[in-house]
């Protein structure tokens, strides 16, 4: 059970954490800080957070929990402002996208607190944002991966992984590095790609004409393009490197396409496809891939 529970960024993810805990009687008190007033107010209003904070270091003073929930080029900053506020016994904990930046930033912060930072991702959202977006069931059924270091505490580790179990999520640890290279592919791939294509469209003259008569496909393909804007710059620029290794592989692979499309290679197109066919049918068949709702 926590007793009082800090979110910082009361948005999709940290509102639908402290509604979830809230749901299931784990938490006493849960206080929230969000840098705009009006979203203070919001999450407030809308029964995500007891009390809004006038500061982060209100917020998380008394917080044996701080789940930190901002965009992640906001998450260094938040990380350096709660610093000076927490004590050995808070548990600090984010739900950051990538992250080995996130990492970078707590060791920087923390100092001698660093081992009580448990880095975590859960693997469940949406293209929606904001308090307005949050919901109690968001982790029902969805993984969470936490990637501690060599330096942080186990039973903070145990806490955290407890805290997400609480909310019904499947909890895995894996190791920082390959977390960003497996999420870049996954996730933050498919997401460039998406942004890219619905920018694209937008762009040409005949725009309207093509979007009126878009399929299904399109519209699967095209949500994630619905996506904050803000949030996926972060995410970019935060896993530069494994999301840049993607694209160059992406990148010959469609060269690979193209050139079979203009040289009339119908082998090469079908086998190609085929091979894609029989790894999504099979081997990517996972809960979650097989249907059609978001992450
Ligand atoms: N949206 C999604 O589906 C998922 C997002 N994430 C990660 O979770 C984090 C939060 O994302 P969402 O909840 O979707 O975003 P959101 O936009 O719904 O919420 C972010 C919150 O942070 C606040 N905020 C922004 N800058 C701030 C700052 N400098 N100081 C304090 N508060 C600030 C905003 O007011 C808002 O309350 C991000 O790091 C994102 O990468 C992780 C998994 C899924
Ligand atoms: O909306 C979707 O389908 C998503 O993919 C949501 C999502 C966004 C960011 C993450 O780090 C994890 C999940």
């Amino acid at each position: 059970m926590i007793k009082r529970l800090a979110v910082i960024g009361v948005g999709l993810i940290g509102g639908s954490l402290a509604l979830a805990l809230k749901k299931n009687g784990q938490v006493a008190q849960v206080i929230g800080y969000a840098r705009s007033e009006a979203v203070r107010h919001e999450a407030l209003q809308l029964g995500i957070i007891d009390e809004a904070a006038a500061s982060i270091a209100d917020a998380v003073q008394q917080a044996d929990m701080v789940f930190v929930a901002v965009p992640m080029g906001a998450m260094a900053a938040v990380l350096a402002e709660l610093a000076p506020y927490v004590n050995e016994k808070t548990i600090i904990t984010d739900g950051g996208s990538a992250k080995q930046q996130v990492i970078e930033a707590a060791k920087a912060s923390l100092g001698s607190l660093f081992p009580n930072f448990v880095p975590g991702h859960p693997i469940a959202g949406t293209e929606k944002s904001g308090p307005s977006a949050a919901f109690a069931e968001l982790y029902e059924a969805h993984r969470v991966v936490l990637t501690p270091t060599s330096e942080t505490r186990h039973d903070a580790l145990e806490q955290v992984q407890q805290m997400w179990q609480q909310v019904g999520a499947d909890v895995f640890v894996m190791d920082a590095e390959q977390h960003d290279v497996v999420l870049a592919a996954t996730s933050h791939l498919p997401h460039v790609l998406a942004f890219n294509l619905v920018g694209m469209l937008a762009q040409r003259d005949d725009c309207e004409a093509v979007l009126r008569y878009a399929a299904g496909g399109f519209r699967d393909f095209s949500r994630i393009a619905s996506s904050d804007a803000i949030m996926w710059r972060d995410i970019c620029l935060g896993n530069r490197e494994a999301v840049l290794d993607l694209l160059q592989q992406y990148r010959a692979g469609l060269a690979q396409i193209e050139a079979a499309i203009r040289t009339g290679d119908g082998d090469y197109l079908s086998t190609f496809f085929n091979q894609a066919k029989q790894a999504r049918d099979s081997r990517f068949a996972e809960p979650g891939l097989t249907d059609n709702s978001e992450v």
